[in-house]
């Protein structure tokens, strides 16, 4: 197994303050390292990002989903994993009464063009602006959060620092809203999820949810070869809730720090399943701040125990479907990545990201 027992029953991930952060860094490093490594997720407080600006960008996210026509929202750039366009607005999960799922992804300006994600600001006025400075108030946290586990691992400090950075041309960290619709009156098929099970490609994911929202759930104790190459379909025992805390981010290791880290920090399974009977029905928001390295980072460790491939070469078999490939088993890796035609990345010419 790759990964230790993690998240007793009935239990959440835990929560670790980041008060005092400079006094207290290295109790915070090993507190974060302990949840890091083994269910991979984690609860951070008392992070500095004051709660009017969280609600205020719940509000024009919830503008954006339902007071937008549809035909608006059509006619904005539309996410496209396949192709690796990311950016704009996305239907995802669908039932025959209509649609679980849907988001909005969002750059940074350093790519000139992300600005063609946000609709006309006199059809949704604020909601560029409260976005921006949403966006601007990620790195005081996911900073601090990397230099943790960079001294945690054994690195420099400001060892992620530089991959991580949103202003660099070769970084598209990803700020998504989800949107699950009310559920009331709706049927689905047993294996429906609003969102289904995945591990994120980040370095860490930082996500805020809806007050009240339930629904998260993780796998802890995943195993990459437990992955079936050809159907990318994995084996879970359990689900753990990771349930809305009052105040604080849900923070989760992805797919480039396990790679990063030779396995030893866990990018876990998580979905976001249907209420079940009896529970809450109604809407569901979640903003998940999906912090990138540079695409051409090579994402490895110092013991090699994954393929020395850079981030956007990861990117491209990660999004050509098969869940999980990044396994420390390179034959596994070498079949996913020879699979079919290999998807052309966004380079990046002048600060404008084009499709290759
Ligand atoms: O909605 C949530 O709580 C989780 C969303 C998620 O896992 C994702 O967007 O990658
Ligand atoms: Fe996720």
């Amino acid at each position: 197994m790759a990964s230790a027992a993690a998240v007793p029953a009935g239990a959440h991930p835990p929560v670790i303050s980041l008060a005092n952060f400079e006094e207290r860094k290295e109790e915070i490093t090993q507190q974060l390292m302990h949840a890091a490594t083994t269910s991979g997720f984690f609860y951070v407080r008392d992070h500095g990002v004051e709660q009017s600006l969280i609600d205020r960008e719940f509000e024009v996210n919830s503008r954006y989903f339902k007071d937008l026509p549809a035909d608006v929202k059509a006619d904005l750039p539309q996410v496209n994993w396949a192709k690796h366009e990311l950016l704009g607005h996305e239907i995802g999960n669908r039932v025959s009464e209509g649609v679980v799922r849907e988001g909005h992804f969002k750059w940074w300006e350093t790519h000139k063009v992300a600005d063609t994600a946000y609709p006309d600001e006199k059809l949704l006025p604020g909601f560029k602006s409260t976005t921006k400075e949403f966006m601007a108030a990620m790195p005081s946290v996911y900073n601090r959060i990397l230099s943790c586990i960079a001294l945690g691992l054994g690195y420099p400090e400001d060892f992620f620092k530089e991959a991580s950075n949103p202003h660099d041309p070769d970084n598209y960290s990803v700020f998504v809203v989800n949107y699950y619709p009310p559920t009331e009156g709706v049927t689905w098929k047993p294996d429906t999820q609003r969102i289904t099970a995945h591990t994120d490609e980040t370095l860490v994911t930082l996500l805020f949810t809806s007050p009240g929202s339930a629904g998260l759930e993780l796998a802890a104790g995943k195993d990459g070869k437990a992955v079936d190459s050809q159907t990318g379909h994995y084996q879970v025992d359990s689900w753990h809730p990771c349930p809305h805390i009052p105040g604080c981010i849900t923070v989760n290791v992805g797919d480039s720090l396990q790679a990063w880290s030779d396995g030893i920090l866990k990018s876990n399974y998580h979905r976001v399943r249907m209420p079940n009977p009896g529970e809450p029905a109604g809407e569901r928001y979640s903003m998940g701040y999906f912090v990138w390295p540079r695409y051409k980072d090579v994402i490895q460790g110092p013991q090699k125990k994954y393929p020395g491939i850079t981030f956007a070469r990861f990117m491209d078999v990660k999004s050509k479907g098969f869940g999980y490939v990044l396994s420390p088993d390179q034959e596994v890796f070498e079949d996913a990545q020879n699979k079919d035609v290999v998807l052309g990345m966004p380079i990046v010419s002048d600060g404008i990201a084009v499709a290759s």
